[in-house]
């Protein structure tokens, strides 16, 4: 099947715009890349240093010139229930590397912070740099020039991102993702934000909603929401940096261990030591990214990815635009309801035929490049199957079945659940932003009212005061980059969600990001130029009419030009932004934060 002419047109216009920046990237890389081990431009002083810890038949394998070293980065700790799990993995990926003849050595780890845990906290104001925080600490790790490849022990919203730009700018390293699986199925995420709204009324206490958060978030493994954790994993699948139906396995089980294993082996075998070299920014170019982008508009994905992608392609000299992932949303159906963007969850998703279903279902349309490389070789279509184990317990790949196991949660290409990709792109004289639309009802698409505007919790204030009464569009400014850090501000949909189930049309326009896991109320995020940059955000007062149409993608105010032009720009005091649960050592991060637009990152 050749791909369809507008995913290659878009594809093209993204070649030609990186010429510049990607020839320079590969060159570098390739300057880099050499036959041997990369050890052994290291002095005997180094290497001694970098195994003195090892036993001795490693340290054997490592004084010579024929074993692959495979360095790990690990983003273990106890906080995020989706990375629990790894705590073990370095003792498996060390046994398994020996059994495949090599070494493993955990070349370093890297923070990782629980969005679930921040919400709505202050420490949210450091999530967004977190990413490229751990960019930076894996890329101190890999400098140790110790390995022949790296694994990537990630899962979560910000983690997978910045190992991505770890494991890019190491491009002459074969890279292989190894996840941990969602958590099993507990509450239902529809009777979860039930309990939350009722409590938002004052209708349940907190002994009742802690109860059903931790019968909803219950275990080791991923939240099993469509969030950016789950949106991450399709990303790591259909970019071809996991091997093929490994994602949504859940963490202690058999095929779990076996596939952790299985990705062990494989990053060894794809080294320059071998004869499949595989370096990771030869293997991840322009056609890996837009497929990225298809398989998150055909999933109704996190809009936290449309700043991730573009700061992660930016690490191989890709340069993406919300041009793009506008352009390929008009060209890609959504194929998956997958909570918020409908009840099921990733469990669900996965038993209905999962990724494979998806990648295959896309591919049969010509919506996906076939011709790209990933870690398990050459061509996506490797990639239409499902993992299991086989009687001796190693791992099986069947192709994936060509019906649905359930229409509901995973259709068919010619039945789509709607004909556009579950992100909108937005513009206008507010500015640029994103929607999500795979999670709002048509009839919420287009929200025409007046503003109300607030500058922090204020809105939360105003609900408990009952004075959200009416239509009304949200303006919550001043939580983009360079403000406080651009925090999500999921803790707006349960009060907003009331007021929307009470029959009042409400919105939300914010410079400040939403979770993936956000939905049914329509809400223009990421809007960019930011408030704190002079935005036109800055100068919107009460009262004003603002459109927010997700249908032509439009984003405006409907005040005279002129008038609004003439507007003084609104400032806030963010002082108390400034300082408290390390925000202190943010204030450069804040200070070069990029756009919203071009990935919000101090990196670039
Ligand atoms: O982008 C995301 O997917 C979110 O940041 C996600 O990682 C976070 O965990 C949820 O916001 C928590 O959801 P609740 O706050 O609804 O439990
Ligand atoms: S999905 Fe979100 S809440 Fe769940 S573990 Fe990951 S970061 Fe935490």
């Amino acid at each position: 099947m050749t791909v369809d002419p507008r995913i290659a047109f878009v594809t093209n216009r993204i070649v030609e715009r990186s010429k510049p920046s990607r020839e320079l990237y590969l060159e570098r890389l390739r300057a880099t890349a050499e036959k041997g081990p990369f050890r052994s431009s290291l002095s005997c002083g180094n290497l001694a240093h970098g195994f003195a810890a090892c036993g001795p038949a490693d340290k054997a394998s490592l004084a010579g010139d024929v074993a692959p070293n495979l360095g790990i980065i690990t983003s273990y700790n106890d906080m995020l229930s989706a990375h629990q799990p790894f705590e073990t993995y370095p003792q498996q990926i060390r046994d398994a590397a020996r059994e495949a003849g090599g070494v493993a050595q955990v070349a370093g780890s890297v923070p990782a912070m629980c969005d679930g845990v921040t919400q709505g906290q202050p420490g949210m104001e450091l999530s967004l740099f977190s990413r490229d925080v751990i960019a930076l600490s894996a890329a101190v790790g890999l400098s140790h020039n110790m390995f022949d490849a790296a694994v990537y022990l990630g899962v979560c919203d910000k983690i997978v991102p910045g190992l991505v730009i770890a494991a890019l700018s190491f491009g002459h390293l074969p890279a292989v993702f190894i996840p941990a699986g969602p958590m099993t199925t507990g509450l239902s995420n529809d009777e979860k934000v039930r309990i939350r709204q009722l409590y938002a009324e004052g209708k349940v206490g907190r002994a009742e909603l802690l109860e059903a958060e931790s019968k909803s978030y219950h275990g080791p493994g991923t939240c099993t929401f469509y969030g950016t954790a789950n949106s991450n994993q399709m990303l790591m699948e259909i970019m071809g940096l996991h091997t093929p139906g490994s994602s949504f396995i859940n963490p202690g089980t058999p095929l779990r261990d076996a596939l952790t294993s299985e990705a062990t082996k494989r990053a060894l075998a794809i080294t320059a030591l071998g004869n499949e070299f595989t370096p990771v920014g030869e293997m991840i170019d322009e056609r890996s990214v837009v497929n990225g982008v298809v398989g998150l508009h055909a999933t109704g994905g996190s809009t936290n990815h449309t700043m991730h992608l573009v700061a992660m392609a930016r690490a191989a000299g890709i340069r993406l635009t919300w041009e793009d992932i506008s352009d390929l949303s008009d060209a890609v159906p959504l194929l998956a309801r997958v909570y918020p963007n409908g009840p099921a969850d990733v469990n669900h998703f996965n038993a209905a035929g999962g990724l494979g279903f998806m990648i295959d279902q896309l591919l049969s349309i010509g919506l996906l490049h076939e011709d790209v490389r990933t870690v398990w070789g050459k061509g996506l279509s490797a990639y239409a199957v499902e993992a299991k184990l086989d009687a001796k317990g190693a791992v099986v790949r069947e192709p994936i079945s060509k019906v649905s196991g359930d229409a509901k949660v995973v259709t068919t290409a010619d039945k789509p659940f709607q004909p556009t990709g579950g992100l909108k792109m937005l513009s206008g004289n507010l500015g640029k932003g994103v929607i999500k639309i795979s999670a709002v009802k048509a009839e919420r698409h287009i929200i025409e009212a007046p503003a109300r505007v607030f500058h922090d919790q204020g809105l939360h204030d105003a609900f408990q005061a009952g004075t959200l009464t009416g239509d009304f569009i949200a303006v919550v400014r001043f939580q983009g980059p360079k403000a406080n850090g651009m925090p999500e501000l999921h803790k707006m949909t349960p009060p907003l969600g009331v007021l929307q189930d009470r029959g009042q049309t409400v919105a939300l326009v914010t410079d400040g990001r939403m979770s993936g896991a956000s939905g049914k109320v329509p809400a223009a995020i990421h809007v960019t130029p930011e408030a704190k940059d002079g935005g036109p955000l800055s100068r919107v007062r009460d009262g004003d009419m603002i459109r927010l149409d997700a249908v032509t993608g439009k984003l405006d105010v409907l005040v005279d030009a002129a008038e609004f032009a003439a507007r003084e720009p609104a400032t806030a005091d963010l002082s108390h932004n400034e300082w408290g649960i390390g925000r202190e050592l943010f204030a450069r991060f804040r200070e070069n934060a990029g756009t919203a637009d071009e990935g919000a990152s101090v990196l670039y």
